[in-house]
């Protein structure tokens, strides 16, 4: 009977499947002219985020074109300070921007209406269950509370991430109330997209890379862990994947501690490392977007290398970041038929 089943969320539950299923992380994204289209008739960005029509339209622009295994939720990690009143915008040419938060400021902050603002999205994710093809896995998502308090604090995304660094030293204790109130919320928001109707759920910790040894253990894995105990305990059959980018190392013990599913590898994890960690349950990655950019021989040895290392363990194809606006469409679908060998 298992066959019949997603198959994301076979490999989910360890099984291993060649060839592996796949999707990549910002599939519905710019480098798609049906995306720019809709894009445009629906206004801002956020405005795309919150209807549903919209939503719905620009997640199933890539499932169409290429069949991927998964299909991610349209939205975006920032909806989070913005449900928590923090005027987020996307103005074009300079990434997200937000009122920065202080001392003060977080601690006046609550979560309590954050499910409530992002009803759209539920209804996004429920249309998205209606209108796939039964054999596509629905993935829901967040950001992780580090990554989530570094754009909190800035205002704005920055190359290291030195605000938050240092907020977190000069106020430890707001800033330790800022990443549980995140954690709280985010498996608030969690759980309630798994109701709506999302199959597994993917925790993005871009920032986790920045981090030194100890604050990587309270920023990164104290709060995740948080959230996974919280989603698993009120919902046992959720499956998680958690994506800490630059954690390295560091990853083995970041599942163990968090009780993550599945863990998700950016391209400067080797691929000997990599098997290693496979050992433990899957893995999901993690092929540089520069490569998907590049197309031809760079490509199709990075897929290949990938598939050799980690192709005979339970294994979700992706990438190693999202995909960036300069890739061709058209070596995205030779991407789909290296992986599954169908040229
Ligand atoms: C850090 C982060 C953000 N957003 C996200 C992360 C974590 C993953 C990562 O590290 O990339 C996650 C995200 N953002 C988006 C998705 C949609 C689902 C998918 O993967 O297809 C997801 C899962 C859409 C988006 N989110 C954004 C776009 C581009 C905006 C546009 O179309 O104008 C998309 C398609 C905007 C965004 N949103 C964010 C930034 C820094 C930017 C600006 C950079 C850029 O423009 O690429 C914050």
């Amino acid at each position: 009977m298992s066959d019949t089943r997603r198959k994301i969320m076979r490999v989910l539950d360890g099984e291993s499947l060649s060839p592996p299923p796949l999707w990549l992380m910002r599939q519905a994204g710019r480098y798609l002219p049906e995306y720019r289209e809709t894009r445009a008739k629906a206004g801002s960005f956020l405005d795309l985020c919150y209807t549903p029509d919209y939503a719905v339209e620009v997640t199933l622009q890539p499932i169409r074109r290429y069949g991927f295994d998964a299909a991610i939720l349209f939205s975006d990690i920032l909806v989070i300070p913005d449900a928590m009143k923090r005027n987020v915008r996307f103005t074009e040419g300079h990434g997200p921007e937000m009122d920065p938060i202080d001392e003060a400021g977080i601690g006046r902050l609550n979560g309590e209406e954050v499910v409530a603002y992002l009803r759209p999205v539920l209804e996004t994710v429920r249309r998205l269950r209606e209108e796939l093809p039964d054999e596509t896995t629905l993935l829901g998502f967040c950001g992780a509370p580090w990554t989530i308090a570094t754009y909190m604090i800035a205002g704005h995304g920055t190359p290291d991430q030195a605000p938050a660094r240092l907020f977190a030293y000069n106020y430890p204790r707001a800033f330790e109330r800022l990443l549980m109130l995140l954690a709280d919320v985010s498996s608030d928001y969690l759980v309630a997209q798994i109701d709506a109707g999302a199959d597994a759920v993917q925790i993005f910790d871009s920032w986790a890379g920045v981090l030194g040894e100890g604050e990587f253990e309270a920023f990164a894995i104290r709060p995740v862990a948080r959230m996974i105990a919280s989603i698993k305990s009120r919902r046992p059959h959720a499956r998680i994947i958690a994506f800490a980018k630059g954690a390295g190392y560091q990853l083995k013990t970041y599942r163990q501690k968090t009780g993550a599913d599945a863990i998700g590898l950016d391209w400067s994890v080797p691929l000997a490392f990599a098997a290693e960690l496979q050992k433990d349950g899957p893995v999901q990655g993690n092929l540089d977007p520069m490569r998907v950019v590049a197309g031809g021989r760079a490509l199709e040895e990075g897929v290949d290398d990938i598939l050799q290392h980690l192709g005979h363990g339970p294994l979700i194809f992706n990438l190693g970041h999202g995909i960036t606006p300069q890739a061709d469409p058209d070596h995205v679908r030779q991407l789909v038929e290296r992986v599954r060998g169908t040229k």
